[in-house]
């Protein structure tokens, strides 16, 4: 049975048919020469599973796309703080091949913007494989299948590659580079020629919507915080000049290349790819761009949209006797996060349990964010102040063992001393 997900997808590019505005990049010759007619799309969940339609398996170079993993890789190899000096997070509202700095810092502005990435780039540690081999083996790891350059093309960028040469010249008259421009140049081109189709993007932006492990071979890539903070370099830089358009209309850090691709990340749940090869005026593929609103639209994609309201974690409270002793019981369920456990604590102070023994069923908890670890232990340390005595029946130890200040301890219970426990029953 095919899946409606593919059928949804076909759905995208036959919707999208009429959109043909736009131009092919022409100053790389070799990209004036594709075919502007080609279009995929593809997805892939935290789990894995891609889904592809279109000229799914039509290789074109990633270009651009590749700045977010090489930044990714730079901090990885150096650490945040020393890429931070060498490179900064900050929107540049200018063309992605800009032949600028920013004048107070001598920096350039971001890693997503040519000047940016070319140092980012040259700081990629070559310890005995250069850094685009460095580079290549890490889309292949994040694609896991082998990736590889197209030659002609990068030949052809470097051939025409003066602006991107005066940008290294730029970032090595500042003291920016510790590297020989024209060797960081041409080893960006290459980085930029890496020959993808849509399903290696899809994975690698599941890569990153998975905080960093690729969801197949469960390889981790990066930190969860280094990821975390590429994600949102993404969302502020990634469409260099469209970025503001693009964060109301599509909502997800995403990044653009000049050959027609555009990869987009909603943390914890997807990684889209789409590739069609015409440009807007900002380089970004003007098929892309309405494919991902509609991807955004139809899959609620946006981070900004509130979503349902985030539910109570507090599932019933239970007035029962436990070995013969009248309790409170407290059933909680599902992730505790701020909204979850404020509800919670609300609860308990303005209806106050009104037995001395009260039980927190945590049976039913999946993750305990630190928010709420250290609220609900506040939160048991008064309770114990005000006279309870307090029973955690939390099989996972999805939180810490608390105490007040006199160190009375709440006391941790299994699952089947309390269910033999608890003689009678009744609700509040
Ligand atoms: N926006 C892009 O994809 C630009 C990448 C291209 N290799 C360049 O440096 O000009």
């Amino acid at each position: 049975m095919r899946s409606p997900i593919l059928d949804y997808l076909d759905g995208i590019i036959a919707g999208t048919d009429h959109v043909d505005s736009g131009a092919l990049a022409d100053y790389i010759p070799e990209l004036a020469a594709a075919d502007p007619d080609r279009v995929a799309v593809a997805l892939c969940t935290v789990n894995g599973t891609v889904y592809a339609s279109g000229d799914t398996d039509d290789r074109f170079s990633i270009q651009s796309m590749s700045k977010p993993f090489a930044y990714a890789l730079a901090i990885e190899d150096r650490g945040l703080e020393d890429v931070l000096e060498r490179v900064g997070v900050e929107p540049s509202g200018e063309a992605f091949n800009e032949l600028s700095l920013d004048p107070e810092t001598g920096k350039p502005r971001n890693p997503m913007i040519n000047a940016g990435a070319i140092a980012t780039h040259a700081l990629v540690k070559r310890d005995d494989a250069a850094a685009v081999d460095r580079i290549l083996a890490l889309f292949s790891d994040l694609a896991q299948r082998p990736v590889g350059i197209d030659e002609a093309l990068a030949a052809s960028e470097l051939a025409t590659g003066d602006r991107n040469l005066g940008l290294a010249y730029l970032l090595h008259a500042s003291d920016q580079l510790g590297h020989d421009p024209a060797a960081a140049v041409e080893g960006y081109i290459r980085q930029c020629s890496a020959s993808v189709t849509v399903r290696d993007l899809a994975l690698m932006a599941a890569t990153l919507a998975n905080g960093g492990v690729q969801p197949n071979s469960g390889l981790r890539l990066f930190s969860r915080r280094n990821t975390r903070h590429v994600l949102s370099v993404m969302a502020s830089c990634g469409m260099y000049d469209a970025a503001g358009d693009w964060l109301t209309s599509v909502g997800i850090p995403a990044k653009s290349g000049v050959a027609g691709g555009i990869i987009g990340v909603l943390p914890g749940q997807v990684g889209v790819a789409v590739f069609s090869p015409r440009l807007d005026a900002h380089g970004n593929s003007a098929r892309g761009v309405v494919m991902m609103e509609k991807l955004s639209e139809d899959l609620g994609l946006h981070l900004m949209e509130a979503g349902r309201p985030a539910r109570s974690s507090l599932r019933e409270t239970r007035t029962v006797a436990v070995e013969g002793v009248p309790a409170t019981v407290y059933v909680l369920q599902g992730d505790m996060v701020l909204s979850s456990i404020e509800a919670l604590t609300h609860e308990l102070i303005g209806n106050p349990p009104p037995t001395d023994l009260v039980v927190f069923d945590m049976s039913r908890v999946d993750e305990v964010l630190p928010v709420a670890r250290r609220t609900s232990a506040a939160m048991a340390a008064k309770l114990i102040d005000a006279g309870h005595r307090i029973i955690l029946v939390d099989p996972e130890e999805t939180v810490p063992g608390f105490q007040d200040s006199q160190g009375r301890a709440v006391e941790r219970w299994s699952v089947d001393r309390f269910e033999q426990g608890l003689t009678s029953r009744g609700s509040v």
